[in-house]
């Protein structure tokens, strides 16, 4: 068989917040695998932990408060804790790119997009400032905004627009990792699949790896092939779209199921969780989900569970898995 090539591997990987209010454990030893040209979805309430796993990846955690305290992320194989600033500066221009939550973020507000665009280009493509302006309309168009509006500013685009923008600048460096935070929230559902369909469009025909944050399990659905539930900074779930939407094993994955609008069950009736994520300066002790699991027995408030594989492609971090522990489910929609 043929060995898998990765163009994400970070393991152990933990990190911490220093704040007036305690220290925020914002991730606590987490394993992630991005296999080439494949998507995987990272899915979990605000303040799980996904954004700073994406600033992780970049090395953008900001440091002070943020700390990086263990554990190593490997780009392409390459441990990225090993590189200089400006070789981490030279990977984030080149080898991934990312799409924050807020254009605004990656956009310059004083020059017009065409030029914001047309500037990564060169960076990027051995051509001229005539010709990547060409190719900046071009990448526009791409993303459904007519080329000649790239003479004009950030401020004269809406939200959405803003943010198709910001998809065609990220597309324009051809990353070989493109990172998605959100990237479709501030866009209305017939631009938001234009922009996905554009997403899968160009994985197809570069083979781009991708890492999609979102809370949105259809998109899930559409566009990733493996799926990664996240906690209160730690991964509670692993698998492909199969494992995770078929033989869904975690109370917490099985509430977010019950809690999402659904396509496919547009008439059912929603039920949140119940209860909030923990304190991250003060995570319960046992299990980080425990106080809001209805399947939660008194040796899950004292004993972390470990991860438990389901089967080669599906884990799960829940100690009715483990046999030893004692504690059962119940119900017939589990494994
Ligand atoms: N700069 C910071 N200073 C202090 N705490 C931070 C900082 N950035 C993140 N945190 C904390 O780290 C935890 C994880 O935050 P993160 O932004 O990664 O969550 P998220 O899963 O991306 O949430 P959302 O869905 O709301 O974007 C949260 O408790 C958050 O408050
Ligand atoms: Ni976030």
């Amino acid at each position: 068989m043929q060995e898998k090539e990765y163009s994400v591997q970070i393991r152990d990987l933990s990190v911490q917040f220093s704040t007036t209010d305690g220290v925020v454990h914002a991730i606590n030893g987490i394993d992630l695998d991005i296999e080439k040209g494949k998507t995987l979805g990272l899915v979990g309430e605000t303040g799980a932990g996904k954004t700073t796993t994406a600033l992780s990846i970049l090395r953008l955690i900001p440091d002070p408060p943020g700390e990086i305290t263990g554990g190593t992320i490997l780009l392409d194989g390459k441990n990225i804790f090993e590189y200089s600033l400006q070789e981490m500066e030279d990977i984030r221009g080149d080898y991934v790119s990312m799409i924050f939550q807020d254009p605004m973020t990656s956009l310059n507000p004083v020059m017009s997009v065409g030029e914001q665009i047309a500037e990564v280009i060169l960076l990027h493509q051995k051509v001229n400032k005539k010709e990547a302006m060409v190719r900046a309309q071009e990448m526009l168009e791409l993303v459904g905004i007519p080329g000649e509006r790239a003479s004009e500013y950030p401020h004269q685009f809406s939200g959405g627009m803003k943010q198709r923008v910001v998809i065609a600048m990220a597309l324009a460096c051809n990353p070989n990792l493109l990172i998605a935070d959100e990237p479709t929230t501030a866009l209305d559902v017939t631009i938001q699949a234009q922009v996905l369909d554009l997403m899968q469009k160009l994985r197809e025909k570069y083979g781009t790896s991708m890492l999609m944050i979102t809370h949105d399990l259809g998109i899930v659905a559409e566009v990733c092939d493996e799926v990664s539930i996240m906690y209160a900074g730690y991964i509670v779930e692993h698998g492909t779209l199969e494992d995770i939407f078929d033989h869904t094993a975690h109370p917490y994955t099985k509430g977010l199921f019950d809690s999402l609008p659904n396509i496919k069950r547009r008439n059912e009736e929603l039920k949140p969780i119940p209860g909030l994520m923990p304190d991250p300066t003060d995570l319960p002790s046992g299990c980080p989900f425990h106080p809001r699991c209805s399947h939660c027995q008194e040796i899950c408030k004292t004993r972390m569970p470990q991860i438990t594989q389901l089967s080669d492609t599906h884990t799960v971090r829940c100690l009715a898995y483990e046999p030893d522990a004692g504690v059962t489910l119940g119900g017939a929609d589990h494994v």
